[in-house]
């Protein structure tokens, strides 16, 4: 099902211009956006959130996204930021929690919000955080709770802006799982931000290119070619392409 439409979709950052012809993307997909800094990764999401204006067509689960009000778009869509910044000295559990609020009667967080913040805190191995100071935390630590509070709403669509940035990688590893899982459970769309191209080819769905403001391109992993990375990254490229497919570790590229 398509969750997301876009035809003649354009987004402006002061005199940055992101624009998208035509784009669709459908429940149950897990997809990577790439690109150089700069090329207007960060400024699709925010767009999309609603963060910013648009002009054009943008549908939002069948919906003219201008019509649908803010509780709903709340509730269908869950965006993490790039820079999540939240000084204030609440513990871990509270700062989950408040995941859930667009699912609340705005006044109290019922004993359902209680046991699913239990449930992420633990499938993402938070658990033991759960009694401490948020500001104490690591910058890794405190990027694996501010996408807990993100996942915690179990919206049917994440927007999530480079989360794997300063993450260890086994937890890397278990948060990728996590999403696939998410995807299948959920009948999900997630649309991830990743720098890492290993990562985006390896686990992802399908991978969108983003150069100075336009889309370039649009390819399951299979697809996407030595070539055209070379020219995305400005470096010559090769792609090793696993032999193991069921190898569940990572690979490392040595001198
Ligand atoms: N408020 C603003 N005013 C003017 N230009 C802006 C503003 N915000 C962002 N830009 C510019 O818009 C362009 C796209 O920014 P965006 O944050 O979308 O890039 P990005 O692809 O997410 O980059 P990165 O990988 O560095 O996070 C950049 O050149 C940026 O300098």
């Amino acid at each position: 099902m398509n969750l997301i439409s876009l035809r003649h979709f354009q987004a402006k950052k002061g005199s940055f211009s992101l624009k998208i012809g035509n784009l669709s993307l459908s429940s149950g997909e897990l997809v990577a956006i790439c690109g150089r800094n700069g090329s207007g990764k960060t400024t699709l999401l925010k767009a999309l959130t609603g963060l910013i204006p648009y002009h054009g067509t943008y549908y939002l689960n069948g919906l003219d996204f201008n019509k649908i009000v803010a509780k709903e778009k709340y509730q269908l869509i869950s965006y993490l930021p790039q820079e999540g910044r939240l000084g204030l000295p609440f513990d871990v559990f509270y700062v989950v929690l408040t995941g859930r609020f667009p699912l609340t009667d705005s006044k109290n967080y019922r004993s359902e919000d209680l046991k699913a913040t239990e449930e992420i805190l633990d499938a993402l191995e938070l658990i033991s955080f759960k009694d401490r100071p948020f500001p104490q935390l690591s910058g890794g630590e405190k990027r694996r709770v501010l996408l807990a509070r993100a996942l915690n709403r179990k919206a049917q669509i994440l927007f999530l802006d480079e989360p794997l940035a300063g993450i260890d990688l086994l937890h890397q590893q278990k948060i990728m799982q996590f999403w696939r899982l998410y995807v299948e459970k959920l009948n999900a769309l997630i649309l991830v931000v990743v720098h890492d191209l290993s990562l985006a080819l390896r686990y992802f769905d399908r991978l969108l290119f983003l150069e100075n403001g336009t889309l370039i391109g649009d390819f399951p992993p299979e697809k996407v070619t030595e070539s055209f990375l070379t020219r995305l990254v400005g470096l010559p490229t090769k792609i090793l392409r696993p032999e193991d497919k069921n190898f569940q570790g990572i690979y490392l590229v040595g001198r």
